[in-house]
């Protein structure tokens, strides 16, 4: 019956119509990483990279954690995908950081941003802004730190990378900033939103104690980095498809888990055995 109403391709009105069009959509992008499996360049935080890099091999794609200017001009091309991680900023990385932009922007090649904790300080937000200069395909962060990018200004209330900002506080500035950079914005929280500064889509999976694991978010970003990376002329559904479906791995691995740090083992074992059938069932986006 499901299938009769995607194939009408009439607009269907609120959550469940949507569902009855984006669930299918999040399963072919899953799939999609599955069978291409696509190379993932990953210039991150040091206390993300293990997460991250786990979180990518169990969704079928292949992350490398390459960061060094001396190997970007050569290993960048061949990513099909690159995510490029603010979160233990050092002066000494800009640089390698802006060339894997350059060098996946000549490539034409999606690259995704995650700002860590951009208004914390002047100098994290300078090189967050700098970067968002290079026109990433996606930005992803949680309400404060998309404040602060559409801000331009650092936040005397930060709590660093923490959110001070629930994501439905964002979601103005989010379009307003994707409007103004031309890149997809998506603001993660209880509920992400992810724009283009014309539409709005909001994902409504996963679960609360993801924030008490470090690096949720980043891994998040990755996901999406891989998901843009074998549909890059879909921006938007792909961002959605990859928070929808890591919020999906987290709700079945609740079921398992016993706090933060058996949550982070059993939703890195959910995504790796997801099923058609379970994300068909889960997935929960709408439009605003
Ligand atoms: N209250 C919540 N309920 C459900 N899911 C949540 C909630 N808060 C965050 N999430 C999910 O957790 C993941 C990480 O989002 P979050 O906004 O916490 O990122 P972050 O602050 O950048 O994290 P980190 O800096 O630790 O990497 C996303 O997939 C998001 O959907
Ligand atoms: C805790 C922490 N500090 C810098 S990066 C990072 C990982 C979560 O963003
Ligand atoms: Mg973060």
């Amino acid at each position: 019956m499901a299938e009769d109403k995607i194939k009408t391709n009439e607009p269907q009105k609120g959550i469940e119509g949507s569902i009855l069009q984006w669930a299918p959509q999040a399963w072919a992008h899953l799939e999609l990483v599955r069978s291409k499996s696509p190379l993932i360049q990953c210039i991150t935080n040091f206390v993300s990279m293990d997460f991250m890099a786990n979180t990518l091999l169990s969704a079928g794609a292949s992350p490398a954690m390459i960061h060094s200017v001396d190997e970007i001009p050569e290993f960048t091309p061949k990513a099909l995908g690159v995510c490029i991680n603010m979160g233990t900023l050092t002066p000494d990385w800009l640089p390698g950081m802006k060339l894997a932009a350059e060098v996946a922007n000549q490539c034409k090649k999606p690259w995704v941003l995650d700002p860590v904790a951009a208004g914390g300080t002047s100098f994290r937000l300078k090189a967050c802004l700098e970067m968002m200069d290079l026109r990433p395909s996606v930005v992803r962060g949680n309400g404060s730190e998309i404040l602060a990018l559409f801000k331009g200004s650092v936040d005397s209330n930060s709590k660093g990378v923490d959110s001070v900002y629930g994501s439905g506080d964002a979601v103005e500035a989010a379009k307003s900033l994707a409007q103004q950079s031309g890149s997809v914005v998506a603001v993660s929280g209880a509920v992400d939103f992810i724009t283009d500064g014309d539409r709005v889509v909001c994902v409504h999976n996963g679960v609360p104690m993801l924030q008490k694991i470090t690096a949720s978010g980043c891994s998040v970003t990755a996901l999406i980095a891989a998901f843009v990376a074998v549909d890059p002329s879909n921006a938007v559904e792909a961002t959605a498809s990859a928070l929808a479906i890591f919020g999906v791995a987290s709700e079945i691995g609740m079921d398992m888990a016993r706090g933060p740090a058996s949550l982070r083992t059993s939703l890195i074992d959910s995504l790796y055995g997801l099923d058609k059938a379970t994300a068909l069932g889960r997935v929960r986006i709408s439009c605003l």
